[in-house]
């Protein structure tokens, strides 16, 4: 929808106005493979505040155009060879009858508030009047997409073809036996006897369930993201008036939202950015995609359970050995697919199949022929040198070694490999069954061929080759000091749940004690217990921060190593919700501390940025 579309469409609809009398009916269809990819996002890049005004005319200009071809009084058909998506979605609307090419990776819909957008190219008020307030909520306010089928049964598509040679003619055919019909070149909407699907917000049903919506809403965005909101208002306040007033009242919020920063650092990082992940862009170039075909895993705990489920899942045969939890860690696939077995998600015989790809061990000698090895024992150097050295010649020729570490440097832990250069660091994060990202660490002697991006996970963003610089990365410079900041802050009397809160407020899905209680308190110490081992070494004393102090404190004083083991700054009851332990408070809470809440999401927030810059600084990418 860049400018020059803009022009070209508005010439269009003047020139069938021009033509009316001689038109039988209009087919929309593209020249592509996608239909219609919707607004140009680079141009909307581009936007400022003070565009506001010049976005709204340029929307009112768009809509105008589709009126008029809507409303000229021929029937309009639109032919989806592919995928529409946003305004590309808002043309296919136009025609009144819509023709779809049968095809799974088509897809349909308006991904607008994924990108601080709202579908305000007529998309909220036709999706709205087509299914009703209740029913178009999911695909406004969710950006529920949906493929040719669902399209069909929420009566949005009115054909599937088998190919996309059939769309024209039997566009044809729908036109020619349209002819005299009026209503065929006729919207729903646009018909004198239209009603709501369900009702307007007058029906007190429907009113009832508007009065709670906004709270259900922010409740999920916590205030954060204006789009769904915005699309949630038109949807309603364009419910409540006739169909040009609710067309205006999109474009009003549209320009808003368009011309807005939020929006703008949204699509970078969802569109663009996510584009150039998925493109590569963190990949060595000219290396060959490459899949181990046997994994061995060292430590089945936490981490080593969940990578044994990652790798199993991708059909990948996997030994997971420890000296005494194998077969506990393997029970953890089991509970996993269990859950998705009882629900339906998963047949009984491919969680026996996943289950059998495991093999438990105590024995080194089964990780005979494993083309890669990930060491995940505990955070200690001695113990990851012995297990090292122990594994590495079971590798198979050619085959390489990864440890999962989280703080120990890579260039110093390869230097327990007989083969430094075949030693990376493959850092998962908690829990591995969740989290897309797994960054990858090149040691100073690692081959650079050695960081062709592992298949290991699927899904997007999932490399940062940090390479290694100053003997940290990005696990150490970016969580670590996030999370040290928020133990400190308990430690100078901040209330926990005071903390918890501001966090969720400034965007944190969960609150970072959570997240400290899930990636285990015990971690901490053992990376605490180590660092000062390393500074004894050198004939230094390593002083802790605050924050290390009162997880040191958390797990030897008062015997709470975290989420796994019980109870960490939380209590786990069972098959109840998890609560701040309650002596927290009087352990840690200081009465009469003095505080902002403001200072307090600076803090969280600003340290974000810092980190963040210099991991860019740094050349994490
Ligand atoms: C001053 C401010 C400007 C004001 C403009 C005013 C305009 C007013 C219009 C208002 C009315 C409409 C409002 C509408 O409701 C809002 C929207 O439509 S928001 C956009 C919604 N659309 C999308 O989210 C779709 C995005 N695209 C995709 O999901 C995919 O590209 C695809 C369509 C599924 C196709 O996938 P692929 O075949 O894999 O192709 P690629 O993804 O690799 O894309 C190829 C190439 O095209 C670029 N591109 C794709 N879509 C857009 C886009 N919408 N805008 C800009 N560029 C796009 C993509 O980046 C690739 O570029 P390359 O990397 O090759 O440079
Ligand atoms: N916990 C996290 O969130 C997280 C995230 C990313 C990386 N890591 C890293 O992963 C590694 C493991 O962490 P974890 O949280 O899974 O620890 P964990 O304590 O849950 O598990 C460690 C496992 O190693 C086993 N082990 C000890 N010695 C062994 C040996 N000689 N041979 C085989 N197994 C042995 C233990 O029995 C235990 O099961 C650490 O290096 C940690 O830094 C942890």
């Amino acid at each position: 929808m860049c400018l020059q579309w803009q022009t070209d469409l508005t010439q269009a609809a003047e020139q069938v106005l021009k033509d009316k009398a001689s038109i039988q009916g209009i087919i929309l269809a593209s020249a592509k493979s996608t239909f219609f990819a919707g607004a140009d996002l680079k141009g909307v890049m581009r936007s400022q505040a003070s565009d506001g005004p010049r976005v709204f005319t340029e929307i009112e200009g768009i809509k105008k155009a589709f009126r008029t071809i809507e409303t000229l009084g021929v029937p309009v058909v639109s032919c989806l060879n592919g995928t529409a998506l946003g305004g590309g979605w808002e043309v296919a609307l136009i025609g009144h009858h819509r023709i779809a090419t049968a095809n799974p990776k088509t897809q349909f819909g308006l991904p607008e508030v994924t990108l601080g957008l709202i579908p305000g190219g007529g998309g909220i008020t036709k999706m709205t009047r087509q299914l009703g307030l209740l029913a178009a909520q999911p695909y406004v306010l969710e950006s529920k997409l949906f493929g040719p089928e669902e399209a069909q049964k929420l009566g949005l598509v009115h054909e599937i073809v088998a190919s996309d040679d059939q769309l024209r003619p039997r566009a044809l055919a729908h036109i020619a036996a349209a002819q005299g019909q009026p209503e065929a070149a006729q919207h729903l909407w646009d018909r004198k006897d239209y009603k709501m699907p369900g009702g307007t917000p007058s029906n007190p049903k429907i009113a009832g369930m508007l009065s709670v919506a906004p709270a259900v809403l922010k409740q999920k965005t916590r205030g954060l993201y204006p789009a769904p909101e915005a699309a949630l208002a038109a949807m309603v306040e364009g419910a409540m008036v006739d169909f040009d007033t609710a067309m205006r009242i999109e474009s009003r919020y549209l320009a808003g939202l368009m011309t807005s920063q939020v929006a703008r650092n949204m699509i970078n990082t969802f569109f663009f950015n996510m584009n150039s992940i998925k493109g590569g862009q963190s990949r060595p170039k000219a290396a060959p995609r490459y899949k181990p075909q046997k994994v061995g895993i060292l430590g089945a705990g936490m981490m080593g359970s969940g990578i044994a489920y990652s790798q199993a899942s991708r059909g990948i045969a996997t030994v997971l050995k420890d000296r005494e939890a194998a077969e506990k860690g393997k029970a953890y696939s089991h509970k996993l697919t269990q859950k998705r077995v009882d629900k339906g998600r998963m047949t009984a015989d491919k969680q026996a199949a996943l289950l059998s790809l495991i093999q438990p061990t105590a024995s080194a000698s089964d990780l005979k022929g494993c083309d890669l090895i990930i060491e995940a024992v505990f955070e200690n150097r001695e113990l990851k040198a012995k297990v090292t050295q122990e594994a590495e010649p079971m590798l198979a020729e050619g085959g390489f070694f990864a440890s999962n570490t989280s703080t120990l440097p890579i260039s110093g832990l390869a230097t327990a490999s007989a083969n430094a250069n075949k030693f990376v660091g493959i850092h998962f994060f908690s829990p591995v069954d969740k989290m897309q990202l797994v960054e990858i660490i090149r040691g100073a002697q690692t081959m650079t061929r050695r960081l062709r991006v592992l298949r290991l996970r699927a899904g997007p963003g999932q490399v940062a080759d940090c390479g290694e610089r100053l003997a940290r990365f990005l696990y150490q410079p970016y969580l670590w000091h996030l999370c040290d900041g928020r133990r400190g802050m308990l430690g100078e009397g901040i209330p926990a749940p005071v903390i918890e809160n501001l966090a969720m407020q400034v965007g944190m899905p969960v609150g970072p004690l959570a997240v400290l209680d899930e990636t285990a308190l015990s971690l901490s110490v053992h990376v605490l217990d180590q660092t000062r081992e390393d500074f004894a070494k050198e004939g230094k004393t390593y002083q802790a921060t605050p924050g290390e102090l009162l997880v040191e404190r958390m797990v030897k004083e008062h015997k709470r190593p975290g989420r796994a083991a019980g109870g960490g700054f939380y209590d786990y009851p069972a098959g109840q919700k998890k609560v701040l332990w309650p002596e927290l408070k009087t352990r840690f809470e200081k009465s009469g501390v003095s505080y902002s809440q403001q200072d307090i999401k600076d803090r969280l927030l600003y340290r974000q940025a810092v980190e963040t810059a210099r991991c860019l600084q740094e050349g994490v990418c």
